[in-house]
């Protein structure tokens, strides 16, 4: 593909990502992979450039853009090089006319971006929410130490007792320490924030909001295999990832649940009053994840952060009955909106008068609230709020 043609490719595909985007459709990664997979012309090469325009842009515009070639303009105003690429040639953008809609800049839609600042996170911090991740993963104690394990490239020893940091595009999902299970890809933060839950060996632990269970991964790992660690979601497909990841990882003691949307209290009926802690990784607007899916912030609707907070605030009320007297709740989001993350855990603090907040010490991360807040620009991590509870 000439470099013409490349940005042509690049607009058509993000006039798909923003149609995607309003409808609630795939993500820019999926779509993405659609596209060439029906064009196979284009060589790895081209792929790679063609990925970088469309993330390129996507981190340009803060509201959503009018269109593909209204978001490549915004880059192309302050990159002439970009700019000359639009010469009406075979297979290129047409020239650019100098009364055409460039997409506006920033680092999310208005609304979001004033109630990110309101939070605190502004200026440089709210720029980092759009850098580039790299890429952590977790040395698994079940199989492996960090301080033995030898890796085709060494990665830097993060703050996680067990967490190495390696340029983005490593390819470790080659390597033979990730096929044997010795390793799981998983962000700094992360790891810092299932610390938080202090899972020990022989105790009963539930993850509510499991998912694929990347968290209930480490969560065995820190109780050693040794007790009952039971992972709960209402997503099938999500929840159905977890037990090739959990054989590979060594992790035996992972059990699942799948529970019904609005009816978790009746599959978590045997389990109730039995929890040494419940993890709450609860669903929320991914505001701390931006750096790896910046088209986030243009789903992100206030109706849909409403839905969200309420299902957060049900979670934690439905986790109490789970625990046993001397139990702890740990609440975690991917956010950096007080409204899932300090706020939220205030107002339950204040609906259980039974549940004793606990400090926490990461070793990172700034005090928001009776929680921790790590985020890009402090920490380096994704960004995320955590806090804890104890059932008197
Ligand atoms: C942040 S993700 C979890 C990520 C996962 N813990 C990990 O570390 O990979 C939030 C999860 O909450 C789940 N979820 C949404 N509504 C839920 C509900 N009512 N009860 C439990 N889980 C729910 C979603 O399906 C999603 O998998």
């Amino acid at each position: 593909m000439t470099p013409q043609a490349r940005v042509q490719a690049a607009i058509e595909i993000l006039d798909e990502v923003i149609a995607a985007a309003r409808r609630q459709g795939a993500p820019a990664d999926r779509i993405i992979s659609e596209w060439f997979r029906t064009r196979r012309f284009a060589g790895s090469k081209d792929r790679r450039a063609v990925r970088e325009l469309v993330y390129g842009a996507i981190r340009a515009c803060g509201p959503v853009p009018a269109g593909g070639r209204a978001a490549m303009l915004r880059v192309a105003q302050g990159d002439a090089a970009l700019a000359a690429l639009f010469d009406g040639g075979r297979h290129a953008p047409t020239p650019i006319d100098p009364s055409e809609e460039v997409a506006q800049g920033g680092v999310a839609p208005d609304w979001l971006a004033r109630r990110l600042a309101v939070g605190g996170i502004a200026d440089e911090a709210a720029l980092a929410l759009l850098g580039r991740a790299p890429l952590d993963v977790r040395v698994n104690a079940l199989k492996a130490d960090r301080a033995s394990l030898a890796l085709p490239e060494p990665g830097e020893a993060l703050l996680a007792p067990q967490g190495l940091r390696f340029p983005a595009n490593t390819p470790v999902e080659g390597w033979d320490a990730y096929t044997q299970g010795l390793i799981e890809v998983q962000d700094g933060g992360s790891q810092l924030v299932c610390g938080a839950v202090k899972a020990q060996p022989g105790e009963t632990v539930i993850d509510l909001c499991a998912g694929a269970g990347g968290k209930t991964l480490a969560l065995a790992a820190a109780m050693g295999n040794r007790g009952r660690l039971i992972a709960c979601d209402v997503d099938r497909a999500r929840l159905s990832r977890l037990a090739p990841r959990a054989e590979r990882a060594g992790a035996l003691i992972a059990e699942t649940i799948l529970m019904n949307p609005n009816r978790e209290a009746e599959a978590l009926a045997p389990l109730m009053g039995q929890s040494d802690a419940v993890l709450i990784d609860a669903p929320c607007s991914g505001t701390g994840t931006w750096r790896r899916n910046p088209e986030a912030r243009w789903r992100l609707t206030e109706a849909e952060l409403a839905r969200i907070t309420a299902i957060q605030s049900r979670l934690l009320d439905l986790a109490v009955g789970l625990l046993k007297p001397g139990g702890r709740i740990v609440f975690v989001t991917c956010s950096l909106l007080d409204e899932e993350g300090a706020d939220q855990f205030a107002a339950f603090l204040t609906r259980h008068p039974a549940m004793a907040q606990m400090p926490l010490d990461l070793g990172a991360g700034e005090v928001r609230g009776a929680g921790i807040r790590l985020s890009p620009a402090h920490d380096g991590t994704d960004g995320f709020f955590v806090a804890s509870a104890r059932l008197l």
